[in-house]
């Protein structure tokens, strides 16, 4: 998989270089650039925002300079990605269907955001994703598009070293995940509940279920449906 970033902060995704093991770019797996949009912006002082029609606060991002990046960035298999508040919420079932994807693009806005037009554009050559990570605004696309390409990369196979545990994990089965506990068995007056040192299995797994299921009515009642039971 191919995944560019394109941001005027291009420097935020300096984590990838240790979150992305270097397994991983040299098994071929990943292999991710993150690119500086002010590289397309051609004026003197490379500006890449401007007051917004109609009035309000906040500048606005200029269509030019990101027409020419995705032009320059985008291979026709893209998929781009644009992190925003009035996005679609992204779930465990989106980084799925993304982790098969030959090439992720993800455009990170700033300021109040990207000219639409820049989006409407795309979507004509294009599949685009308005992503949102939650009911919450941060600054620019960087922090969401780093959380996002790390839900899609641990997915793609061969890049998870036990993919026995992803099957297992929060969400995959529309649950939240039980409770996990490791030695000690006694630790500040608090025991590890003595069902998971039975070494009953069937009883472990049923007490998981029951555990995964009260979690999910408690803290996440907007999941909860009869397929978790
Ligand atoms: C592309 O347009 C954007 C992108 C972002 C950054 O993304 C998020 O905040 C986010 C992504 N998932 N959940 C939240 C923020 C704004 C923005 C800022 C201030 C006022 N209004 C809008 C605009």
């Amino acid at each position: 998989m191919r995944i560019d970033a394109i941001s005027i902060f291009p420097d935020y995704f300096a984590p990838l270089d240790l979150s992305l093991p270097g397994k991983a770019r040299r098994a071929g797996l990943v292999d991710f650039t993150a690119h500086d949009l002010r590289g397309w912006a051609t004026d003197r002082h490379r500006t890449v925002d401007d007051t917004p029609y109609g009035g309000g606060a906040g500048m606005v991002m200029k269509p030019e300079p990101w027409g020419e990046a995705l032009d320059a960035v985008c291979t026709d298999a893209a998929v781009l990605i644009v992190p925003t508040p009035s996005g679609a919420p992204f779930t465990h079932a989106d980084a799925v269907d993304l982790s098969g994807a030959e090439h992720l693009v993800f455009a990170c806005g700033r300021y109040e955001g990207i000219d639409q037009r820049v989006i409407d554009h795309a979507a004509t050559r294009w599949q685009v994703r308005e992503i949102s990570l939650g009911d919450f605004v941060v600054n620019g696309g960087e922090v969401a598009a780093l959380a996002i390409i790390e839900a899609v990369v641990r997915l793609i196979p061969g890049f998870m070293g036990n993919p026995e545990s992803l099957a297992e994990e929060s969400h995959a089965d529309g649950l939240l995940e039980y409770p996990v506990y490791t030695k000690p068995a006694h630790w500040r007056d608090l025991d590890v509940p003595e069902v998971l040192l039975s070494g009953d299995h069937g009883r472990i797994a049923a007490w998981r279920r029951e555990q995964s299921r009260a979690r999910t009515r408690q803290r996440r009642p907007d999941l909860t449906h009869d397929a978790g039971e």
